[in-house]
């Protein structure tokens, strides 16, 4: 059973490639990181060790990785063979693979009958639909209705945080004991993918509005609000009175219109929220903020992580967010010169005014409450700048 995996970095080795591993699949990862796809290439294994404890080590067998630029007729080999296709790129990676997932699905459908999946496991609400979107930008009208018989595109869920890390043996990764990954069952095609540890759902979206919500709102704001403060990892920041309340009020919010919106048990919902604190400050893990703060004009997006749940606090609650705003106003004086979005966004803010920017950005209407919460809280926050 052959699985081609997009992306060879933190989740896709550290998370994906390891459950495809204990699944029995020959995993051939796909990256343009030289680097890395030569080593996987060489040595044809690699580590991935759980931050505990006991660093419980598995070694991850049966794989081998391919460059994309360099050999893209062995990937459409590939994936005519796969039995299932996997992403993690990052979002905004999707349209650059597209071109050549739609050149292998093609070869493909000439010449085998059985359906394919592909699945898109990056942190977003619809990864694999936009995949699909981006794909079908290449094929003619004839070819879509019958690659939509042909080829599934489940959107899915996955939650395990893995660090930036520099190792002495640059393919092991150390990655939390924690892991979720939750596809949608009604968009598969042919066959489930035989994959242990995935959880298959009729119904993603509560899953992965909980998950973006509280996980990696959580996160985000732990991370920007730790920057702002001098702070440079998570736990860190975690460790800091201030921060570590903001993050717990902004996951009260979350939480308060998630709850109420798909009717969760609110002791169980706080029994995660819980968890996810406690994942954040894992002593075992050192993840900087600068990771998890990267590319704020996407965390910044209506649909991500801190305008969708602040505006669906507003909407579901009918109440106005005190922290989730602080979140995104830490987001947008996120002024890292070594993110170009940041770098980004701070020079929309200098050339078009706050206000033009966090409408360019967040999409709000400029006479909303929502709106004018962020203002102030911008204003008031960039005025307290105080280091830890
Ligand atoms: N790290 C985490 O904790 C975590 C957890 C859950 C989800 N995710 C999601 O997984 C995705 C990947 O995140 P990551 O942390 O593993 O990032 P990463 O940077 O470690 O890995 C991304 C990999 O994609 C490769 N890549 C870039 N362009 C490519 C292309 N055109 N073709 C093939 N490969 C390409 C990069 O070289 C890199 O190896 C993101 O969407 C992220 O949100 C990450
Ligand atoms: O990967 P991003 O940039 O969307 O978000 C950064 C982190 O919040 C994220 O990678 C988490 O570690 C992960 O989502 C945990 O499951």
């Amino acid at each position: 059973m052959l699985a081609v995996h997009f992306g060879a970095g933190n989740i896709g080795r550290g998370f994906i490639g390891s459950l495809l591993y204990q699944s029995g699949f020959e995993t051939c990862f796909v990256d343009v990181n030289s680097e890395l796809v030569d080593l996987i290439a060489e040595k044809k294994e690699y580590r991935v060790v759980l931050a505990e404890d006991a660093k419980q080590e598995s070694i991850i067998r049966n794989v081998r990785a391919l460059n994309s630029q360099q050999n893209p007729e062995k990937v459409i080999e590939a994936i005519v063979e796969a039995e299932v296709v996997t992403t993690a790129v990052g979002p905004h990676i999707l349209q650059f693979i597209a071109p050549l997932l739609a050149e292998g699905l093609r070869k493909r459908y000439s010449k085998v009958e059985k359906p394919l999946n592909i699945i898109a496991c990056e942190n977003m609400i619809g990864g694999s639909s936009l995949l699909k979107e981006k794909v079908y930008e290449h094929l003619t009208e004839e070819e879509k209705p019958l690659f939509d018989e042909r080829f599934g595109f489940p959107d899915s869920a996955v939650d395990r945080i893995v660090p930036n890390q520099t190792n002495e043996d640059k393919l092991m990764v150390i990655v939390e004991p924690f892991y979720e990954w939750v596809v949608d069952e009604t968009k598969i095609v042919g066959e489930t993918p035989a994959i242990q540890g995935i959880t298959f759902v009729k119904d993603l979206v509560p899953y992965i509005e909980r998950k973006l919500f509280t996980v990696n709102t959580g996160h985000a704001i732990a991370a920007y609000l730790g920057y702002h403060f001098g702070i440079a990892t998570i736990n860190e920041a975690m460790d800091h009175e201030m921060v570590h309340s903001l993050v717990e009020g902004a996951l009260k919010e979350s939480g308060a219109f998630l709850t109420k919106k798909y009717d969760f048990d609110v002791e169980a919902h706080s029994q995660y929220v819980l968890k996810i604190v406690k994942r954040f400050s894992n002593p075992h893990i050192s993840d900087e903020v600068t990771r998890v703060a990267r590319s704020p004009i996407r965390k910044l997006g209506p649909k991500d992580r801190l305008v969708s749940p602040a505006q669906q606090y507003m909407d579901v609650v009918g109440d106005e967010p005190t922290y989730l705003v602080k979140g995104i106003a830490a987001a947008l004086l996120y002024d890292f010169a070594g993110d170009e979005e940041a770098v980004q966004v701070q020079k929309t803010i200098q050339e078009a005014g706050l206000e033009a920017a966090i409408q360019e950005l967040t999409k709000l209407d400029g006479s909303s409450n929502l709106f004018r919460l962020i203002v102030e809280q911008y204003h008031a926050l960039k005025e307290s700048k105080v280091t830890a």
